[in-house]
């Protein structure tokens, strides 16, 4: 997953969108960037992999000058990590254009060769996100005048989304003309639109992965970007929108709500936190139907995500939620972070037993998600190390089965603890003495509580159905083949820089 965020206003927007990005930091670890157009009309950039406060330093905020810019955290799901693939991407015809991509492009290889072979346009990096910006600047390039009416701008977003498949939530900036976002036909990936008027009531707007972004900087919640839908804002501040696709329909990622959101964001209207809540009085009663026999000391979350689910199914169960496990605040999230090896350390390092939490104790320990088993083999040791008698686990989502091709790093279903098995042989493989999922029927009721208007979720992770209906296992071959962590580690160590536009070093 990644986080983008843009702004159009009429003071520096530097500041902002450093602060939108750091409170986006959850979705993406492993790079950052931000692009500004400057009083010159010219772009400035700063990129580089870290997080955001390693990105930027106060000589780059001091150059990433203007009263336009957007930012992107990044987690990668195609190309490499190198440096040279952070985002914004940049190219320079016509007029000048940056795009900072969310999501996952399922032909991008198709796409890269119809750029060289019938639009003579050459992308240096594997990126499919460099690939996406080439397919849109290709399309504003059909309208030979100047300026671009908005008109241009959503028949080429129109024709885009004719061409790319999978997964896309964009925010772009062209130069002399202002910043347009948009969302793929299926909305698989979150995109919220807000504003904030100044005292002398000029209106500035931003468009951000999640609505936190938009709290945190003072903007008002607009709306979401509808699925397939386009946003203009011109440098002026006149904002125009117009739906794009053919046939939009609202399909968002059902794993942004068990694990990738902020719990303070809404997305398509719906709550994260409640939605979580929810998971947790299902799961609960679940817990309390099949589990009568089983003798429940305490509930206890594995931290971070999982906490508001399992304080809701103490509740349900009746018994004491406990903080059995302490966060580490200087770890961050060890799903997202590149390579098992890394994800296996980082789990102790990131959290520790309370041992009088565990202590001759039969201790349920409740995680939103078992998707590697990482986290969970590791914590139920820890668990047994600090003096529990019994330790079960329950998962507020069902067995993750499949790989996701939409922006999510799961390439591999071998490296998938679920694939292939049922629900105790895991329970045997992470050494627990009872688990427990939720099922998926019970998921997608949790979530659409709040929006049934949203009749079918990307839930491919767990059912396998892909709601593009193009992926096919040739594709999941090849993903697989192209990004498994073996791959990935043989990639790393070979990797190179190649920065396009001049990059603030
Ligand atoms: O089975 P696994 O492959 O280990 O993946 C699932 C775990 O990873 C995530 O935690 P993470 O540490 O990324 O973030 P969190 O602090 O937000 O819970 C998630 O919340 C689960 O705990
Ligand atoms: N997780 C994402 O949204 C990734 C965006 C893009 N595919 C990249 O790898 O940079
Ligand atoms: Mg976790």
């Amino acid at each position: 997953m990644c986080g983008i965020v843009g702004i159009t206003g009429f003071l520096p927007v530097n500041q902002s969108i450093y602060d939108a990005l750091t409170v986006l930091q959850h979705r993406g670890q492993d790079a950052a960037g931000i692009c500004t157009i400057d009083s010159m009309n010219c772009f400035r950039l700063r990129k580089a992999n870290g997080l955001v406060s390693d990105v930027f330093e106060a000589r780059h905020m001091q150059r990433l000058q203007g009263n336009m810019g957007i930012g992107h955290v990044r987690y990668p799901t195609a190309g490499s990590s190198s440096a040279s693939e952070a985002q914004p991407f940049y190219v320079n015809s016509p007029y000048g254009i940056t795009l900072a991509h969310n999501g996952n492009l399922t032909n991008a290889h198709e796409l890269r060769s119809r750029l060289f072979e019938h639009g003579r346009r050459h992308v240096n990096t594997t990126s499919d996100s460099e690939v996406l910006l080439n397919i849109f600047a290709q399309e504003l390039d059909r309208f030979q005048d100047y300026p671009l009416s908005a008109d241009n701008i959503f028949a080429a977003v129109e024709s885009l989304h004719k061409q790319v498949r999978g997964a896309y939530a964009v925010v772009s900036m062209i130069i002399g003309h202002g910043m347009v976002a948009f969302r793929d036909p299926n909305g698989i990936r979150p995109l919220v639109l807000g504003k904030r008027v100044l005292p002398d009531q000029r209106v500035e707007y931003m468009v951000a992965s999640e609505s936190v972004a938009l709290d945190t900087l003072g903007f008002e919640f607009i709306r979401d970007v509808a699925p397939g839908e386009a946003v203009y804002i011109t440098e002026k501040g006149q904002l125009s929108t117009r739906q794009c696709a053919e046939n939009p329909k609202c399909n968002p990622c059902l794993f942004e709500y068990v694990y990738f959101a902020r719990p303070d964001s809404f997305l398509d209207k719906i709550s994260v936190y409640s939605a979580r809540v929810r998971m947790g009085t299902k799961l609960g009663e679940k817990i309390a139907r099949e589990w009568e026999d089983l003798d429940i000391d305490v509930v206890i979350p594995i931290p971070e995500t999982s906490t508001d689910v399992a304080l809701e199914i103490a509740r349900i169960l009746d018994k004491p939620y406990r903080q059995g496990f302490v966060k580490n605040r200087y770890v961050g999230r060890t799903f997202i972070m590149p390579g098992q090896q890394m994800r296996r350390s980082a789990v102790r390092r990131k959290l520790n037993a309370n041992r009088a939490e565990f202590r001759d104790k039969n201790v349920l320990l409740v995680d939103d998600s078992i998707v590697r088993g990482t986290t969970s083999e590791q914590i139920i040791e820890m668990a047994r190390e600090a003096g529990a008698k019994k330790v079960y686990l329950a998962s507020a989502a069902p067995e993750v089965r499949f790989p996701n091709v939409y922006g999510i790093d799961m390439p591999s279903v071998t490296e998938l603890i679920a694939h292939g098995r049922e629900v105790n042989e895991i329970c045997q493989l992470i050494k627990a003495d009872a688990l427990i999922f939720q099922d998926l029927k019970d998921l997608v009721a949790a979530v659409r509580e709040e929006n049934p208007e949203i009749t079918q979720f990307d839930c491919s992770v767990f059912d396998g159905i892909y709601v593009t209906k193009d992926v096919d296992q040739g594709y999941l071959d090849y993903l697989q083949s192209l990004r498994n962590d073996d791959a990935m580690a043989i990639a790393r160590q070979t990797e190179t820089e190649n920065l396009e536009l001049h990059n603030e070093g």
